[in-house]
């Protein structure tokens, strides 16, 4: 049997992530256009390139200690590709070993010539001597085993672990954290224009009330795409936590005037979109800012529907000093590690640096005592990240408060009554979803006044 080609179109998609920083969500589709597969073939070679790229981190452990080097960096890239998906096929999605190694063997001669098929042959022999849970056994057993079995960068674990524990979660759930951060996320659906049951009621779909979100759907199988609504731009495809965030930002309570509306970080326009809708309904000004051309330009589309918005091209840190005391509702999505949506981009763990987080910490300050210039007193300024990390979040908090002269108000008790459904949260002013626990990105969000 010569090699199948959706375990081809995986090999191109994962040497593309590992050599050109390629995203799996936008090369993988361009690669399976071409190759043309069966939908089943297709469905193969997408959990074969999610699988092995989420798992990447204990694939390499187990062939370090298969091969006793110290990183699979040491091998030609296309080798490394294959003994990784190969892993995943054998491992994970309990194809026979026989047949593994077959195609890598293949695979590696396609790719490689015959010099490295020996070696692959050996080391995915050696692999299918032991299952899984022998397998974790070992790595467990060695330095950085939690980080390496489930497969997260060590930097991010230690991150991650101080991050439940500040936020008031039990730090003993860390291993169900990096669990699901290694399950593929629901596809969740925001109503922002019309009715949830009467789109409930009509979808071709199955698909259920979100848990929380009162206009959310999540979708259990199809094509969003197909849905009519989502192309007019009524329905947007957005997780859940994301949802909730933006119900934050609408529902957060103040006196005196709310028409004059700022989403200063606002691309591609997902939050942008649920608050466009609701200022329609109220009355009130949008202004969607954001920084790059090629997002604001998505952040137009993502708007389309909508009339009494404007889209604004323009450095946020700027506005506050432009615009002083100008909005009463603003909300500061800040841009941040996206640490809290890992399930959606698997590639993303392995190109994050401790030193991202430096760079991106100045910059969310920066944006944050802008936000609080453009604030008029007795105004509202909902802080937003897809990161649960105390530097972007706690820290930030405490730099809004003691230095740039805010307030905080509930944000667990304003999330509660907008949604009007009770919601587990740790006691505290903010509001932190997890993947383990609420189905979510890992999404803080908090609400300033002042
Ligand atoms: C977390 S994303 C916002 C997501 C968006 N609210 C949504 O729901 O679709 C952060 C955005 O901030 C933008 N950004 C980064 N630096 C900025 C700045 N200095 N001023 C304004 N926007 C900035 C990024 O380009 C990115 O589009």
């Amino acid at each position: 049997m010569s090699l199948t080609d959706s375990r081809r179109v995986a090999i191109d998609t994962l040497l593309d992530i590992d050599l050109e920083e390629a995203y799996a969500s936008i090369r993988l589709p361009e690669i399976l256009r071409q190759a043309q597969l069966s939908p089943r073939d297709a469905a193969f070679a997408t959990e074969l390139v999610y699988g092995t790229s989420r798992l990447t981190g204990r694939y390499d452990a187990i062939f370090r200690l298969i091969t006793g080097r110290r990183s699979m960096g040491e091998l030609d890239p296309p080798v490394r590709a294959i003994l990784r998906m190969a892993a995943h096929d054998m491992l994970a999605l309990k194809t026979s070993p026989h047949a593994v190694v077959s195609q890598a063997v293949d695979a590696t001669r396609e790719y490689c010539g015959h010099r490295p098929t020996g070696f692959v042959n050996g080391v995915l022999r050696t692999l299918s001597r032991r299952d899984l849970a022998e397998w974790r056994c070992d790595v467990l057993a060695g330095r950085d085993g939690i980080a390496h079995w489930y497969s997260h960068p060590s930097w991010l674990v230690t991150e991650l672990s101080a991050a439940l524990a500040s936020h008031g979660d039990d730090p003993r759930d860390l291993t169900k954290l990096l669990v699901a951060n290694n399950n593929p996320p629901s596809v969740d659906l925001a109503v922002r224009i019309g009715d949830r049951a009467a789109l409930q009621r009509h979808l071709p779909f199955d698909v259920e009330p979100t848990l929380y979100s009162p206009i959310g759907l999540r979708m259990s199988r199809g094509n969003p795409g197909r849905i009519r609504e989502v192309r007019s731009g009524k329905v947007a495809v957005q997780d859940e936590g994301s949802q909730l965030m933006t119900l934050l930002a609408m529902h957060a309570p103040l006196e005196g005037p709310d028409s004059a509306w700022l989403d200063m970080c606002a691309g591609p326009g997902g939050k942008a979109g649920i608050l466009a809708a609701e200022a329609a309904r109220r009355g009130a000004h949008l202004v969607a800012n954001e920084v790059f051309e090629h997002r604001a330009e998505l952040v137009r589309s993502s708007l389309a529907p909508f009339e009494d918005v404007q889209i604004r091209v323009g450095d946020g840190r700027e506005i506050g000093e432009a615009e002083p005391k100008k909005y009463d509702r603003i909300l500061l999505d800040a841009p941040c590690t996206g640490t809290g949506s890992l399930r959606r981009r698997p590639e993303a763990r392995w190109r994050k640096r401790p030193a991202d987080l430096e760079e991106l910490t100045a910059l969310q300050r920066e944006l944050l005592t802008s936000a609080a210039g453009a604030l008029r007193d007795g105004g509202v300024l909902v802080y937003v990240t897809c990161s649960p990390l105390v530097a972007e979040t706690l820290t930030q908090v405490r730099h809004a408060t003691k230095t740039l002269g805010l307030t905080q108000l509930s944000a667990p008790e304003i999330l509660r009554g907008a949604i009007a459904t009770d919601i587990e949260l740790p006691e505290g002013d903010n509001v932190q979803l997890w993947p383990h626990r609420h189905g979510t990105d890992a999404m803080f969000g908090t609400v300033f006044t002042r």
